[in-house]
């Protein structure tokens, strides 16, 4: 049984509320004002206080941020009225549970109560919060914990909610681990990426469309958002929905209600919308591009993903996990990463977040054959470029490299079989390289990306194997054992390269 307390001046309100309150077993408590509401708030612990925005004495959402000091630390419904955005935008900014529109129905206040005191529950009972099962995101970095937490409570509403963050960040995987947490979760989850629609066909995708209602629609089709029905609909890239269709979406998802193209009957659907969109919405608005009180809409709770450049503690957790998965579905030898490699990730800054680097680390599996250490040299070429150029940035700023014995491993024993080096620093005091440009990239690849005429690969290969080899072999002084070591070459192999080079040992 919870406690809630009413904070209404329509008797009506304060009225239907309490029945439903009370009929689900809960006590309700009621005041017309604010000054009433609130003395009983710090007198009395309240699981969920349902407040109105404008009472006689004052606004209701000026009383959010004490009410959400009270020991009880109570969830609070806010009810606004009806079409305004601006306030229920406001009551979710200052981190209420959800906002009802006036006029309600007992059905939508039974569901929203239900869902409140469900999250309340888990909260309460769950230490550290509310518990999120995500078996497929990887991480715990606080970036990532933070949006964790925003999904962990998104997936405990119906809000819409609005998933942010460059691509490849994850935002199509947290939409699918919200939707499998909520309780639509036996429902269908129902993608469209809005970008890869022409526009006329994507009025017809989401809303469906009758026989007859364009040529080549000979029958009856239902569209997305009835596919949704009792799920989650899952819109990408919202950014691309076409403006014209903007009003009739914004419609469908306010009422839930739509009209299939040609139709003349509305349909009904209850879904629940996740969007994502990797362009700033605000910029398009103000550019005319997209419709305010759409973006207002979307905005029930926003989740910004963080780029993996602001999450690298969470390198060694992503590298582990996608490397097993692609040694497995290879079958090849379990990997470990070098002090290099993972000198090369953490200095690289990921452009296509973890898409990136889950295909970096495929091409380097696959590269490395049956060697169980991943080397920087078997990322690929343009990641390498970028790490090169970075480090001479950097070592031209500073005057010297980063230390590699800052750079984390995942892998420490790892570590022990490579030379790091770190290690083999006194070898190589006197030579022209610093440690990281020995195993760092041979001087074509400043020419890839400046020259008017860069290298061809296999000029590139050749100066890359030369330069390698050259700097292996002034790690080990010439011995030829570490060499094959280090190379994961047969030694017949090493020599038959050293030859091709005119190197000798
Ligand atoms: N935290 C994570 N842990 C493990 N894998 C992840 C994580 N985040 C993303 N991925 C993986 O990265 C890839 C890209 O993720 P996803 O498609 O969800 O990104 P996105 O932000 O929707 O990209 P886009 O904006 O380009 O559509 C997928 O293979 C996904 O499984």
């Amino acid at each position: 049984m919870a406690n809630i307390l009413i904070i209404d001046d329509e008797l009506m309100v304060r009225t239907l509320l309490a029945e439903v309150v009370t009929s689900q077993g809960h006590t309700a408590a009621s005041f017309s004002d604010l000054s009433g509401g609130l003395a009983h708030a710090r007198a009395h612990a309240c699981d969920l206080i349902y407040l109105d925005v404008l009472l006689p004495d004052g606004n209701g959402l000026e009383a959010l941020p004490e009410l959400k000091k009270l020991p009880s630390a109570p969830e609070v419904i806010v009810i606004t009225s009806h079409g305004d955005p601006d306030g229920a935008e406001q009551a979710v900014r200052h981190g209420v549970w959800e906002y009802l529109h006036k006029p309600f129905t007992v059905d939508r206040i039974s569901l929203s109560l239900e869902r409140a005191l469900s999250f309340r529950h888990r909260k309460i009972h769950t230490p550290g919060g509310i518990s999120l099962h995500r078996p497929d995101i990887i991480g715990n970095s606080s970036a990532l914990l933070s949006a964790l937490n925003l999904a962990a409570e998104a997936s405990s509403t119906n809000v819409n909610v609005l998933l942010q963050g460059e691509t490849g960040t994850g935002k199509e995987l947290f939409a699918k681990v919200i939707h499998q947490n909520s309780v639509r979760s036996h429902k269908p989850f129902v993608t469209l990426d809005c970008a890869s629609c022409t526009d006329s066909l994507i009025e017809s995708q989401l809303f469906g469309h009758v026989r007859g209602a364009f040529t080549g629609a000979d029958r009856h089709r239902d569209g997305l958002l009835k596919l949704a029905h009792g799920g989650t609909l899952f819109l990408d890239e919202i950014g691309d929905l076409p403006l014209h269709i903007q009003g009739n979406f914004l419609r469908a998802l306010e009422t839930r209600r739509f009209r299939p193209v040609g139709a003349t009957h509305e349909a009904e659907s209850d879904f629940r919308l996740i969007a994502a969109t990797n362009k700033d919405l605000h910029e398009m608005v103000r550019l005319d591009m997209f419709r305010a009180d759409l973006l207002y809409r979307l905005r029930g709770l926003t989740i910004t993903l963080p780029p993996l450049r602001r999450r690298q503690e969470d390198l060694p957790l992503l590298i582990n996990h996608y490397l097993d998965r692609h040694c497995r579905t290879y079958g090849v030898c379990t990997k470990q990463v070098s002090g290099d490699f993972m000198e090369a990730v953490t200095v690289y800054d990921w452009p296509g977040n973890i898409r990136e680097l889950v295909h970096a680390l495929e091409r380097a599996c696959t590269a490395s054959q049956g060697d169980p250490t991943l080397f920087a040299r078997q990322l690929p070429t343009e990641i390498r470029v970028q790490v090169a150029r970075t480090l001479a940035r950097r070592e031209g700023e500073h005057g010297l490299m980063p230390a590699a014995s800052s750079v984390s491993t995942a892998h420490p024993h790892a570590e022990e079989r490579i030379a790091h080096p770190a290690s083999i620093e006194p070898h190589v005091q006197s030579l022209p390289h610093t440690p990281h440009a020995m195993f760092g990239l041979p001087a074509a690849y400043a020419s890839v990306t400046t020259a008017a005429t860069p290298p061809t690969l296999k000029e590139f290969r050749h100066e890359a194997e030369l330069r390698y080899l050259q700097d292996v072999l002034r790690l080990t002084a010439g011995n030829i054992r570490k060499a094959v070591e280090i190379t994961g070459l047969s030694r017949g192999h090493l020599y038959g390269l050293m030859k091709k080079h005119g190197i000798s040992a």
